[in-house]
């Protein structure tokens, strides 16, 4: 098994000339940016990413620091061109779609004026929006400023709110033009547990409204509770892609332990039950030996089960659910290779002997 969760958004759409999907909200083909270091050296940030979103999905890109998110959202809002590889929003060259308006961002950083209020500075964003100027943009800067949940801050000045009440601004700012896709950079960073909640309230009803939602987030929850699919990235690759739930159980499966005679007996159980777990087409995520203890993670726990009780001595199974964060730093610890970890663990005694997390 590799990673790799199934694919259910396959380039399966009409394609045009170019090849790209027609109807697709983001269409990213082998898509390649690297930068210079300051020394001279290559950095690669997106390295051969393919990304296909359907109209109407809400896609998490999750990953951890230096992963690419960023320089993947900062392409398709045009804000950086690739170095290879295609990028197709909603059809088009990504700056045209962003300057059609039909691409609304919330980015990490971006400027907000402090001396105006809230309420000002989405009338006057409204005010410079080609496609809102004149009677429509105060009603489109109030309708905005009630869907991001913040009228109450209409009168307050941008440089009192907090950073948190700011990103919402920003949010607010996005949905001015209506766009038919919405890309949010780590939107919640600033926010404080009420606020994300908030937050994440009103982009269900945007997505509810059928809005295309991409969002990078580290968050592991907020990718849970909110995104259908979840694009799980690593070094300028995908990971794992797939629907949310799918990519999770795939990702975490399920920890199986077994009780031995002692410490040898473990280490031989598991060389042991290697090959058979193989067969059986069990993939083992991750092991451990943890005193008499054999612990497995393993995709399949019913036929892991079966088999760990085969061994001889063995007793006091134990089965439970993976943990979200574990998964989430094996899988981007290393997706391709089978490796000796020495991860640290709830119980500094345990012992990692291996990781594989490809076979
Ligand atoms: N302008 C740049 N010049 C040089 N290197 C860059 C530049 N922009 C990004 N990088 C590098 O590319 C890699 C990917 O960065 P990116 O910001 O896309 O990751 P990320 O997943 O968004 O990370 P984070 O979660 O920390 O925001 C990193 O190693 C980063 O240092």
């Amino acid at each position: 098994m590799t990673i790799h969760a199934t694919r259910t958004t396959g380039a399966t759409g009409a394609t045009g000339a170019t090849g790209a999907v027609r109807d697709a909200a983001v269409d990213l083909r082998g898509l390649r940016r690297t930068f210079r270091s300051a020394h001279g050296e290559e950095v690669v940030a997106v390295d051969g990413l393919d990304l296909l979103v359907r109209p109407g999905e809400v896609v998490a890109l999750l990953g951890p620091n230096g992963a690419g998110k960023t320089t993947t959202l900062d392409v398709v809002l045009g804000l950086s061109r690739p170095s290879g590889g295609t990028a197709r929003v909603l059809g088009l060259d990504p700056r045209e779609a962003v300057r059609a308006g039909r691409v609304g961002a919330v980015l990490q950083t971006g400027g907000l004026l402090p001396t105006l209020t809230v309420g000002e500075t989405l009338r006057y964003l409204a005010a410079c929006h080609p496609g809102l100027a004149g009677r429509r943009g105060p009603e489109a800067a109030d309708d905005a400023l009630h869907r991001a949940g913040i009228a109450h801050l209409a009168g307050r000045r941008v440089s009192r709110c907090s950073g948190g009440e700011q990103q919402r601004v920003r949010f607010a700012a996005a949905l001015l033009a209506d766009p038919a896709l919405l890309v949010l950079d780590e939107p919640t960073a600033a926010m404080d547990v009420a606020a994300r909640r908030a937050f994440w309230d009103a982009m269900h009803a945007e997505a509810a409204a059928g809005r295309t939602i991409v969002f990078a987030t580290h968050y592991l929850e907020e990718a849970e509770a909110f995104a259908h699919r979840t694009v799980l990235m690593a070094r300028g690759r995908v990971v794992a892609d797939g629907p949310t739930q799918e990519v999770r159980s795939r990702a975490l499966g399920r920890t199986v332990s077994i009780a031995l005679a002692d410490p040898a007996a473990a280490r031989t159980a598991l060389a042991d039950l290697r090959p058979r777990l193989a067969r059986a087409g069990v993939a083992v995520l991750d092991t451990a030996t943890d005193g008499p203890r054999l612990v497995l993670r393993v995709d399949d726990a019913d036929t892991a089960a079966r088999l760990v009780l085969d061994v001889e001595g063995a007793h006091d199974l134990e089965v439970a659910p993976g943990s979200l964060e574990d998964a989430f730093l094996l899988l981007t610890a290393d997706a391709t290779t089978t490796t000796a970890r020495t991860t640290p663990t709830a119980n500094p005694t345990a012992t990692h002997t291996a990781t594989e997390v490809a076979r």
